[in-house]
Formats: C-alpha cells, sequence, structure tokens
C-alpha cells in the first residue's frame, strides 16, 4: 500500500468467485430512476431489455446513489455529472471533486498563496487578467460564486484590468438564465468599477458552439471562441453584453449562442488577449478545458491556425490533465484520484476493452481513469473511439453511435481477447440535454438496443454483465416544483429541464457465467457509484483493496 511509500498492486483472490469469466461493463450515460410520467423519456421509449433487468430486483437488481456527497459534490443539491461519476465509478472511492476543492481554497484564501496564482498575479501590475469559463451556477464545470469570489480577489490582490469571456450556458441551468448571468456579473463589474478596477465582459458565446467542445470532436468550436477571446474578432459585435445575449438569443439558445464581443465607441475590441497578459480559465471540470488549454499553452499546435500567440500567463482553475500535466500552472491542485481500478485490473492480469463515440470517449477512458489520459499498459487494454457526428445537435440523430458501440462492443465480447469489455452509451444523456422530448424517447430505445447487443454476446460467451449509469437526465425532463409537478413559465410554457437530475441510477448485474448465490446485499442502503469497483473486481475473482468502497455483492450459500 501507499504507506510503504510503493503500492502493490496485486489484488487477493476473492475466496468465492472465480477469475477468468468475460465480463460487460456497460454504463448509460444519463440513465436515472424516475417516477414514470410522460416527462420520464426512459418510461415512454419501448426499453424491454432494461426493463427486464429490473425484474431481476432486489438480488440483480438496484438503485444507487449518483449525485451529491455520494460522487464527491460539495452538498446533496448537486446533480451528478460524468466527471464525478466516471471518476467514481473508476476509482471505487470518493473524492472531493474540483467544484469543492474551489470552494475550500477560495474560503481560506489558500488559492491566493499557491503556486498558480502568484505566477498570473505577476502580469496585475502591466497586463490584464482575462477570466475565460462557463457562466451559470450549475456547479457542473464552474460556478459562478467562485467567480465572483476570484474577482474580488484578484483585484484585491492587485488586478488592475480584468476582462471576463463568458460562455453562457443552458445546459446545466434552464435555458434562458443566461441573460440573468450575465446581468448579475454586469453588476458585479460594475462594483470594481468603481473602486477603480477597469473590469469588463470581453466576449461571449454558447458553450456548445464556443469553446468548450471535448475530445478534439470538433476544433471549430475551439477556433471560434480563440477568436473571439485572443484575437477580437467575432461575427458580432455589441457595446454591452446582456444586449449581446438578449439579441442572440432570438436565433439560438443559450447553448449555441453565436460568438460575440464587447466593443468600444472606435468598434475596436476591448478586450483581446495580449503580450503581457494573465489568463484563467475558471472552470474547474476537465473535458470541455482541455482543448483551449492546449491552444494557450502548446508552441506547438496545429489544430487550427492561430493567427497571433500571445505571450501570457496562463493558469487553470485546476489542472485538467495529470498525465499530459496541462495546464502545467492552475490555482488549485487536482483531486489524486490514484490507483484505480483499471490499474488494479492490468496489474492482475484482467485485459480490457473500453469503447465510445468521441463525445463520450474521455468518459469510459480518461475519467474512468482518474483523468489520466493513455493506457496503463497497452498490451493489456484497447480503447476504440467512434466518431460522433459533428456540427449538429444530436436531436437530430438521437441514436447516436450506439448501435455501432453496441457492435464493437459484441465483437470484442466474442473475440475472447478481453476479460472486461466497458462502454459508454451516450443517447439518454446527449440527447437529453437538447431538451428534445420525442428525439429524446427515441435515445433511449436505442441505448437499449445497445444493450440488448452487449448482452446477448455475452450470453453467447457464458459471460457476466453489470449495466449501470452515471447520473440521471432522460427520466426526467421538465422543471418541477418541490411536490414534483411540472412548473410553467411565465407564458404558460412547460420549463423544460435540459440538465442532469439528482435521482438514482439503476445497477443490474447477471449473465451466465454469474455464480450461483450472487446477489446484491441488502446492507448497503445507501449504495452509489463508488461502490461498483469493488463489485467489478470481484466479478473478476478479486477482492477490492481495503480502502475502496463496500463491494455491492455477496455470495449466499445454496
Ligand atoms: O455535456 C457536459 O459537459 C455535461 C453537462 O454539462 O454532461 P456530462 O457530465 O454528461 O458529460
Ligand atoms: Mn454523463
Ligand atoms: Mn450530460
Amino acid at each position: 500500500m501507499a504507506s510503504s511509500g510503493q503500492v502493490s498492486f496485486k489484488l487477493e483472490d476473492h475466496p468465492k468467485l472465480p477469475k477468468g469469466k468475460r465480463i460487460a461493463v456497460v454504463v448509460l450515460d444519463g440513465w436515472g430512476e424516475y417516477k414514470p410520467d410522460q416527462y420520464n423519456c426512459i418510461h415512454v421509449a419501448q426499453t424491454p431489455t432494461m426493463d427486464s433487468l429490473k425484474q431481476g430486483a432486489p438480488d440483480r437488481w438496484r438503485l444507487i446513489r449518483a449525485h451529491g456527497n455520494a460522487v464527491g459534490l460539495p452538498t446533496e443539491d448537486d446533480m451528478g455529472n460524468s466527471e464525478v461519476g466516471h471518476n467514481a465509478l473508476g476509482a471505487g472511492r470518493i473524492f472531493a471533486q474540483g467544484a469543492k476543492l474551489v470552494d475550500l481554497a477560495l474560503a481560506s484564501g489558500k488559492i491566493y498563496d499557491g503556486e498558480g496564482f502568484k505566477y498570473i498575479s505577476e502580469s496585475f501590475e502591466k497586463g490584464t487578467l482575462h477570466l475565460i469559463g462557463l457562466l451559470s451556477d450549475g456547479g457542473v464545470h464552474s460556478r459562478l460564486d467562485q467567480l465572483q469570489l476570484l474577482l474580488k480577489g484578484a483585484s484585491e490582490r492587485g488586478a488592475k484590468r480584468i476582462r471576463v469571456h463568458v460562455l453562457t450556458d443552458g445546459r446545466d441551468v434552464l435555458d434562458g438564465s443566461s441573460v440573468g448571468f450575465v446581468e448579475t456579473l454586469e453588476n458585479d463589474l460594475a462594483k470594481l468599477r468603481e473602486k477603480g478596477v477597469d473590469a469588463r465582459i470581453a466576449s461571449g458565446g454558447g458553450r456548445m458552439y464556443v469553446t468548450m467542445d471535448r475530445y478534439e470532436n470538433d476544433w471549430d468550436v475551439v477556433k471560434r471562441g480563440w477568436d473571439a477571446q485572443v484575437l477580437g474578432e467575432a461575427p458580432h459585435k455589441f457595446k454591452n453584453a446582456v444586449e449581446a445575449v438578449k439579441k442572440l438569443r432570438e436565433n439560438a439558445n443559450d447553448q449555441y449562442l453565436p460568438p460575440f464581443v464587447i466593443v468600444d465607441d472606435n468598434n475596436k475590441a476591448v478586450g483581446p488577449i495580449v503580450d503581457g497578459d494573465a489568463v484563467v480559465t475558471i472552470n474547474f471540470r476537465a473535458d470541455r478545458m482541455v482543448m483551449l488549454a492546449k491552444a494557450l499553452e502548446y508552441q506547438d499546435f496545429n489544430k487550427f491556425d492561430r493567427v497571433r500567440v500571445p505571450k501570457i500567463r496562463y493558469a487553470g482553475m485546476l489542472q485538467y490533465d495529470g498525465e499530459l500535466k496541462l495546464p502545467s500552472r492552475y490555482l488549485v491542485s487536482p483531486p489524486e484520484i490514484d490507483r484505480t481500478s483499471g490499474e488494479y485490473l492490468v496489474h492482475n492480469g484482467v485485459r480490457t476493452f473500453a469503447c465510445s463515440e468521441t463525445v463520450k470517449f474521455g468518459h469510459v477512458t480518461f475519467f474512468w481513469n482518474g483523468n489520466r489520459s493513455g493506457y496503463f499498459n497497452p498490451q493489456m487494454e484497447e480503447y476504440v473511439e467512434i466518431p460522433s457526428d459533428v456540427g449538429i445537435t444530436f436531436n437530430v440523430q438521437p441514436k447516436m453511435k450506439a448501435l455501432e458501440i453496441g457492435e464493437k462492443a459484441r465483437d470484442a465480447i466474442l473475440s475472447g481477447k478481453f476479460d472486461q469489455v466497458r462502454v459508454n452509451i451516450p443517447n439518454g444523456d446527449m440527447v437529453g440535454h437538447t431538451g428534445d422530448i420525442e428525439a429524446t424517447v427515441v435515445a433511449c430505445k436505442a441505448a437499449d438496443e445497445a444493450v440488448k447487443m452487449i448482452l446477448d454476446a455475452i450470453e453467447q460467451v457464458g459471460g457476466i454483465y453489470i449495466v449501470t449509469a452515471d447520473h440521471g437526465n432522460a427520466e426526467d425532463m421538465v422543471k418541477r416544483n418541490k411536490s414534483g409537478e411540472p412548473l410553467l413559465d411565465k407564458n404558460g410554457d412547460l420549463q423544460i429541464l435540459t440538465s442532469h437530475t439528482c435521482q438514482p441510477v439503476p445497477i443490474a448485474i447477471g449473465g451466465p457465467g454469474l455464480a450461483p448465490g450472487v446477489r446484491f446485499r441488502s446492507d448497503v442502503p445507501n449504495g452509489g457509484l463508488a461502490n461498483v469497483a469493488a463489485t467489478v473486481m470481484n466479478l473478476h475473482g478479486f477482492v477490492a483493496p481495503n480502502d475502496y468502497e463496500t463491494t455491492l455483492i455477496e455470495v449466499a450459500d445454496n
């Protein structure tokens, strides 16, 4: 163990469960459990495979927690998300996550004593401090109150000129809420100006169209942001950010607002990034900041023409990729997610195959392995990425690549080359985020079909399956009051919920290879995603390390 400075990755044999079974680990993205009504797309959709698993309750089907403290988030009101969900699934322990670590560092003021802040503050005297990130209180990638504290703290510590580059949300929060967030920020900046700090919003755009792409799905998204934030160029120019967002919302929702820059009376951008400036990307979550971090930090970079590469002092709110050490400077140390189940399993002879399509590929690899890119051992692992559709919203293609993922998993299972075949099936989540109920129903059906393909293959080889999800989304598509009734807006329209939820998620085990007597324990009623890793290790024939959250299963003598 780590105490001796030397980690032993040898796992003990499970006293009752055999090794050598082929195991499918299926993660349905955005698939929670909620009351069956017309806004529950999983209920409305035909999902015979997932329905049949439910019949195994309570021994082989149950619910587990996927939000709040169970996944290391600050409060029980925090909905789950893919990063914390897959971290917990893969690491088998609950780590205080980025959101919480940033809260603590801001509350104690330690954020200002760290190397990262000292580094950027060297630019305060002569340069501008630029803050780039998601503007909402969603708590998935960033939080407004953290931005507010950072603005205050940085200005008190000498930042004289500050520019904020906002990315509007509408995905973790209600569509349309961007206007209010920009107004709040404008008020804060006005207060700073009263104190003599030259603080303004400089540019903006919707998160899904500007900057926050992930896993290199579409570099144009990042380029659009670069042009606005760094070069000060965008198709839309406004004098005022509230006006910009209101106007651009006439033709797009918050997630997809086109890029805009704020200009002065001479039509000149008020905040391009230039030599000598400091830049902080304020998101704590990694996946959708990595691409921008590369553009800001790498000297050799050929993903798009940056035109001008300013000499800046750049820090991330966190370090986003532990393996790439990206970015090299950061304000808050990320959670140290070590000794993940993936790392243990390769050391114990378990050959692993992982697959999803681009938009979720890093979830079953990077997040699963504790925010670490690459293989632990390329001889033992194969990760396959199926290219996602680019440049569309997924309600247009709600089936996404579910069947292709199913096929790849099936082939990997049948090949006999792997002991664990792990997939993420994205549909419930990606289509759920569009708020399109009809399309989300189609999405859920497609996800169910993909699960069937995988379970059929497991049946054929005498293997074991474990099917679960990372957090809720498609099971509830409307905002509700405390008693669960759908809420209407001022115009009497339903308030569509594009975000994740706080609902629990299902977990099911089965397959011909599952030893008789294996069943879910009844004494882990509060089990959550972090309990899954020990469970999977048991199914591979091993006992999990002592400090892992306990297994969900037991073997009854019969
Ligand atoms: O799309 C994303 O970035 C988040 C929502 O903000 O979803 P998920 O956690 O499922 O990846
Ligand atoms: Mn997810
Ligand atoms: Mn999501």
